[in-house]
């Protein structure tokens, strides 16, 4: 019987072609096995030597899952320290299940370790012990979790960074724009151009490039060059938020989706990560700075969405660098002209 259980719960988690139908396949299963009554899956983050733990998806009371993806406000990030067994697992780098008796109420604790980073964990509640059975099954359990789970970042991440690649840029951000897009139909575009520069929240693509990088590779080599890159890539990560989304496009080139932002945080966001980059004393290169132009995500399609970052980017290179250029505000102030330049990148 839970042989038959858990070979359907491998069929759907090894169906997942990425990381939210894995995670909701995985949960379903936890919470089938277990009958628990709560079961949430927490992302360690490891912010300059410290680790934060937040919540990335969760069943719901009516056996939904749900995931911090699709929310509108950043999830609660607490500290490690508030969770016993997994500070202690994160300071071992080790650990297995792990199972806590509290009051009637037991607690599983399961551990998504990539190498010895813990890069997870599933918390699964419930009011029955587990059968001597259920235990080693959720352990092998895991086990496939995590070897699909890697899979997947094989194939959707970038080598060098970990971030994610230009073929899962092509994929989300197509599908991105294409619901914005559905959603903002009824509306006049006039209004929606109204709205954004109103303070309402609204989603926006920002082009980052390095510069000067071809100076750090000739002056120090490609490997202090990489370096740079890996470090850089550590910045953005620690300078965002869950629901953004992070690329690296190619060469020194990265793009990042803000969603659910007003301008005026999407601005702050973006300079706040300059100006982190600018102040950080990179190994042998000492400073480094960067340029970003950004726009917002409304009724444009993916290439002109991408080219209207490009464009400020490339307007940035331009007067000076080291800084952040909206591509509304240049259009509006006849810096720039509405439209394709064609300075654009190479788009698809
Ligand atoms: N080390 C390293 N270098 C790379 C990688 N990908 C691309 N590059 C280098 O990135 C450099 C990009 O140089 P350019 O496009 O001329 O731009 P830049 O020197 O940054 O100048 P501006 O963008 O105008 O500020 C080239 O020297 C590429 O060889 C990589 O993965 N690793």
């Amino acid at each position: 019987m839970i042989l038959d259980k858990l070979l359907d719960d491998i069929v759907c988690m090894t169906a997942a072609r990425e990381h939210e139908t894995l995670d909701a396949a995985m949960l379903a299963a936890l919470c089938r096995l277990t009958h628990a009554r709560h079961c949430v899956m927490l992302d360690l983050l490891h912010v300059k030597d410290q680790g934060f733990v937040q919540p990335r998806s969760w069943m719901s009371a009516h056996g939904q899952v749900q995931s911090v993806a699709a929310m509108q406000a950043e999830p609660k990030r607490l500290p490690i320290a508030r969770y016993p067994v997994l500070a202690a697992w994160m300071r071992d780098k080790s650990g297995r299940l792990t199972e806590v008796a509290e009051r009637g109420v037991y607690t599983l604790w399961l551990p998504v370790w990539l190498g010895d980073i813990l890069a997870a964990a599933f918390r699964i509640d419930y009011i029955a012990p587990l059968d001597a059975a259920t235990r080693p099954a959720l352990d092998r359990l895991l086990q496939i979790y995590t070897n699909h789970r890697q899979l997947i970042d094989y194939s959707e991440r970038d080598s060098l960074t970990g971030l994610l690649n230009r073929k899962t840029f092509d994929t989300r951000f197509a599908r991105m724009a294409c619901q914005v897009t559905a959603h903002e139909a009824a509306k006049n575009p006039a209004e929606e151009e109204r709205r954004r520069h109103a303070g309402d929240e609204s989603h926006w693509l920002a082009v980052v490039d390095i510069d000067h990088f071809k100076r750090i590779n000739d002056r120090y080599g490609h490997l202090y060059g990489d370096e740079v890159l890996i470090l850089i890539a550590n910045i953005l990560r620690a300078s965002f938020r869950a629901q953004d989304r992070i690329f690296r496009f190619g060469g020194e080139e990265f793009v990042i989706l803000l969603r659910s932002v007003t301008l005026a945080s999407a601005r702050r966001a973006l300079e706040r990560f300059r100006e982190n980059v600018e102040h950080y004393s990179f190994p042998q290169v000492g400073r480094v700075t960067l340029s970003i132009g950004f726009t917002g995500i409304g009724n444009d399609s993916p290439v002109e969405i991408l080219g209207h970052a490009d464009q400020a980017l490339y307007y940035a290179k331009q007067h000076g660098r080291n800084q952040v250029r909206f591509y509304d505000e240049l259009v509006s102030s006849g810096a720039l002209s509405h439209g394709l330049s064609n300075q654009t990148m190479e788009l698809f």
